[in-house]
């Protein structure tokens, strides 16, 4: 099948710079995706985008480069709940890839099985709205129950100014929660202000939440951008971040999110977002933790 990029879409950069900084060793890229390509995994009719193609391959070319050991793929909204590019991905790994699926209530015990043997460890709900419709919550706190079976864990997609109306929901749910982006906070607002200490208490009172310290590319307003060799990017997405890496050292999870679907405003050089993991973990500790240990904990515990 042949698919039409939406309208401006952006593709993922070719020609990555290598990093500066230098990785810990069993480094992993833990919030990536897989799109397509659409030829042989053709995107879902429900999807609210049209990718351009970003293959496993490129993806365990661009880990190669910049010096990751493993990634975890999360399933991509453009997939709706068609598993089988990041499983095949994940199959291709040679175990070096874990994943993040999205399924609805009628998936069966022998597929929830076999995604498990394929190396997936999570579900993903997202309430961002302009990349889903909405499921109804007893349909996901379903999903949340049956899944916990298998030890896996769901990961949460959401705007930071809906977590007050997520926040019974979210906090009932059985299992570990990975929070996608940080929960997508307004970083042109104080980083002390109310709605971020919102966030920090979601974190704080419930031990089960992680967070991923994920996309400044997104967040940013003020820039400047990941471009053309620039070692200070994303300037005003560090205080938030480094805030959440330093008060949660063992429930934050780092990703490229290569290849960074819906970006309108330019796309990063994923060499210099590398760079950008020294700003918000400053000490070798951290880093090690946010890169290494806690991902390994959460993905390859088996
Ligand atoms: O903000 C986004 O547009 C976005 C989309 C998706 C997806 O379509 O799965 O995943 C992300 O992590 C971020």
């Amino acid at each position: 099948m042949k698919f039409e990029k939406t309208p401006g879409w952006l593709d993922w950069y070719t020609g990555p710079a290598k990093p500066t900084f230098k990785l810990p060793a069993g480094a992993v890229d833990a919030h990536c995706h897989v799109f397509g390509p659409g030829a042989e995994f053709p995107f879902a009719p429900e999807r609210k985008y049209t990718p351009c193609d970003a293959s496993k391959h490129q993806l365990f070319a661009l880990r190669d480069h910049l010096g990751f050991e493993r990634n975890v793929i999360v399933q991509a909204t453009c997939h709706g709940a068609d598993n089988r590019a990041m499983v095949d991905a994940l199959l291709a790994s040679d175990g070096k890839a874990r994943g993040v699926a999205t399924v609805k209530r009628s998936v069966t015990d022998e597929e929830l099985q076999a995604m498990h043997d394929a190396g997936v460890r999570g579900v993903r709900f997202n309430f961002v709205k302009r990349l889903v419709d909405f499921t109804p919550k007893d349909e996901l706190m379903e999903i949340a129950s049956r899944i916990a079976k298998w030890g896996w864990h769901v990961v949460i997609y959401f705007e930071a100014v809906d977590l007050p109306e997520l926040w019974d929901f979210f906090t009932a749910l059985p299992t570990t929660v990975v929070v996608d982006h940080m929960g997508r906070p307004d970083v042109s607002l104080p980083v002390d202000g109310p709605q971020f200490a919102l966030f920090e208490k979601f974190m704080r009172e419930h031990q089960n939440v992680w967070s991923k310290v994920s996309c400044p590319e997104r967040l940013s307003v003020s820039g400047p951008k990941a471009l053309n060799g620039e070692q200070n990017a994303y300037r005003d997405v560090i205080p938030f971040a480094k805030r959440i890496v330093e008060q949660f050292p063992d429930r934050v999870l780092w990703g490229t999110d290569w290849p960074h679907p819906n970006l309108k405003d330019h796309m990063p050089d994923d060499g210099l977002l590398v760079d950008f993991i020294p700003h918000i973990a400053p000490t070798a500790e951290l880093q090690r933790k946010l890169l290494v240990d806690n991902p390994n904990r959460l993905y390859w515990k088996d």
